[in-house]
């Protein structure tokens, strides 16, 4: 029989990950650790030669807002190039934005200098996806995982090694195997030092970028069940980056779905993974293994995206998406969708916004952004309703009828 998970409501695709482990929950009362808003990163692009002048920009990240809550996570998926390791990079500052806020721990730390950040890089911390690149393989496991409480100076030497063998413990690694080099490891296993190495600091937040991506899939349970039990026990919040929906499935009680350096639907994991209402969501959500409709015979129809993604030097006018966007109308090329709020906990971007096969036939925006079906201004009273804002209001657009509504 097929085992059903109930906090997903559905099947689990990943029984692997179910053996020993509840999907995660979102806590009501958790405060936010990470409150990010209207985030921005666009990279020069400059000429060749000596005097090298700025032609353009690479508009990576374009106006991002969401939250992580302390102790719990929040999923980050889109294809690649989509901005997810830049987001990531952002949070962690190891980018300076080019504008926008990150609260963290209730402080911004957009545009800290490197001695101001000091101190708060060691409550954020990033797990990257290839431990193979990402730990030196001329130094020991114990020199690595070591490191951050010598630079931090967190505890005399003497103390260091014994508190790595802990660390190695936690992580399921064999504590005696501090003197060894990462090339004795296998890939979970090397995974586990940068997680270890991840732990040291004792930080509140994780940015781990596509953590599991370049294991073995039954090992990319184990470091998915690892982290969660991390999590469990040092109440540690997480933005959770990947490509793939099917892996923060589990993990992630919320999850937002990047397209061309902007949010494009972000909601609870229920309704983003059984109703979604933006296009591309649909279409990621296509290729996602789903054992019920095997089981019954049937799997989901994959949803074709026609075309590559845009260049984010010279992004599509209005809804970036409507260039590979089957349901896209005259309005999507000239109005900007903002990210609206549909549900307790559901935001979409999109003037067609509706479930598989039953999107509108008038764009659900015209109100808030001012124009009519065609995407010209008409005059008159726009909604006061939170657009393109960090978190969740209790008030909320109705798309039944076109209302607001609230809790
Ligand atoms: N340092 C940089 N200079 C210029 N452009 C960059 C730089 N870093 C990233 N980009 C560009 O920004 C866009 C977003 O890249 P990013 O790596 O954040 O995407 P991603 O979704 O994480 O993809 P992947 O999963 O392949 O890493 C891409 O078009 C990329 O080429």
């Amino acid at each position: 029989m097929t085992e059903m998970d109930p906090a997903v409501g559905a099947p689990v695709a990943e029984p692997a990950l179910a053996e020993h482990h509840a999907a995660s929950r979102r806590n009501p009362d958790a405060q936010q650790v990470l409150s990010v808003e209207n985030l921005r990163m666009y990279f020069p692009v400059k000429t060749s030669g000596i005097i090298r002048r700025t032609v353009g920009h690479v508009q990576a990240v374009d106006g991002v807002s969401f939250q992580v809550p302390a102790g719990g996570s929040l999923g980050l998926v889109g294809e690649s190039g989509c901005g997810k390791s830049t987001t990531g990079r952002l949070i962690t500052r190891l980018l300076r934005p080019t504008g926008g806020r990150i609260d963290f721990d209730g402080r911004d730390i957009a545009q800290l200098s490197q001695r101001e950040l000091l101190p708060l890089r060691r409550e954020i911390q990033m797990i990257f996806q290839d431990p193979a690149t990402s730990l030196n393989p001329r130094h020991t496991v114990g020199a690595i995982v070591g490191a951050p409480l010598q630079i931090h100076k967190v505890l005399p030497k003497d103390k260091i090694i014994p508190r790595v063998q802990e660390l190695l413990e936690i992580v399921g690694l064999n504590p005696e195997h501090y003197n060894r080099y990462p090339h004795e490891f296998s890939g979970g296993q090397r995974q586990r030092i940068g997680i270890a190495r991840a732990l040291t600091l004792q930080p509140k937040l994780l940015v781990a970028d596509e953590p599991v991506s370049a294991l073995d899939v039954s090992i990319q349970a184990q470091v998915i069940n690892l982290l969660q039990d991390v999590q469990n026990e040092f109440g540690i919040g997480f933005l959770f980056i990947a490509h793939d929906l099917a892996v923060v499935r589990h993990f992630c009680p919320e999850v937002a779905v990047m397209y061309l350096g902007k949010i494009v639907e972000i909601a609870d994991r229920e309704t983003l993974y059984l109703r979604p209402h933006h296009p591309y969501t649909q279409a990621l959500l296509s290729a996602v293994p789903d054992v019920k409709q095997a089981a019954i015979g049937g799997r989901r129809e994959r949803i074709r995206l026609e075309g590559d993604v845009p260049s984010p030097i010279l992004p599509p006018s209005g809804c970036r998406f409507r260039t590979r966007c089957a349901i896209a109308q005259e309005i999507c090329a000239k109005v900007e969708p903002p990210l609206l709020q549909i549900a307790p906990r559901h935001k979409v971007a999109c003037h067609f916004a509706g479930e598989l096969g039953h999107a509108p036939k008038e764009p659900v925006t015209m109100k808030v952004c001012g124009v009519d079906a065609h995407g010209a201004p008409v005059p008159g009273e726009v909604p006061d309703v939170q657009l393109n804002e960090p978190g969740f209001s209790d008030r909320w657009m109705d798309l039944k009828t076109g209302q607001l509504t609230g809790a």
